[in-house]
């Protein structure tokens, strides 16, 4: 989350057009797969070339936009996080790897650790280690907890190098609704309604489309 006004700069490896499509493994690697989970807008925007990923979450630690910068969100509390964990095999490690260091740990202040993620099908599938980049209090962009008014009106106030804020805060929203429809996240979601609450209206009145476009409108009768 963008908690404080913009940064200037580039956001590193921000991607020009659509996500890259993930690659397929290098054959001539021994190297056992890394995984990677992501919380935040790693779930929208990775950035790095993945073998495949999963729907899934992870315990022990709760989303909240309590981190400043222009770039970062995320905190650690006991419960549970849902997000994506990203396969990433031969080449593609070392590239993700180096990526998201710059990306999380140099810019963002994140630490890394290992987790045990639990895929959505979890009757089916078996929990798998995985790598992640976690916000702690330590971290200098650490901002603390808020009200979810005051997160979202800094959220409204708030675009850096990747974009506006608004659109983590509904992107990341948006992946909880339609891909762990089963998950709760009062936190995330309450947000997004005080957001939704104080975005400025944007509809046209009748009069105002004729005001502005010169059609005429339907006159009441
Ligand atoms: N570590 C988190 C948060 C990632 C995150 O938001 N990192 C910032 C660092 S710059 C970022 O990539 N922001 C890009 C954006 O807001 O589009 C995750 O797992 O997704």
């Amino acid at each position: 989350m963008k908690r404080d006004p913009q940064r200037p700069q580039e956001c590193p490896g921000r991607p020009q057009g659509q996500p890259e499509p993930p690659s397929p493994p290098s054959s001539s690697s021994p190297e056992p797969p890394l995984w990677i989970f992501g919380y935040g807008s790693l779930v929208w925007r990775p950035g790095f070339e993945f073998t495949s990923r999963k729907v899934g979450f992870i315990r022990g630690y709760s989303r909240r936009f309590w981190q400043g910068d222009t770039f970062h969100r995320g905190s650690e509390k006991a419960a549970c996080t849902w997000g994506v964990a990203y396969e990433v095999c031969g080449e593609q490690i070392a590239a993700s790897l180096q990526y998201l260091n710059m990306r999380e740990a140099v810019l963002g202040g994140y630490d890394t650790k290992l987790v045990k993620f639990h895929p959505q099908d979890k009757d089916a599938e078996e929990p798998i280690q995985a790598l992640v980049y976690i916000a702690t209090p330590q971290n200098p962009s650490y901002l603390g907890p808020a009200s979810e008014e005051d997160i979202a009106a800094q959220i409204m106030a708030s675009s850096g190098c990747a974009g506006h804020n608004i659109e983590y805060l509904l992107r990341l929203a948006d992946f909880m609704r339609y891909f762990c429809p089963q998950a709760e996240d009062k936190h995330l979601f309450s947000i997004e309604e005080a957001l939704i609450s104080i975005l400025p209206c944007t509809c046209h009145t009748e009069e105002t489309l004729e005001e502005t476009s010169g059609v005429p409108q339907k006159t009441k009768s």
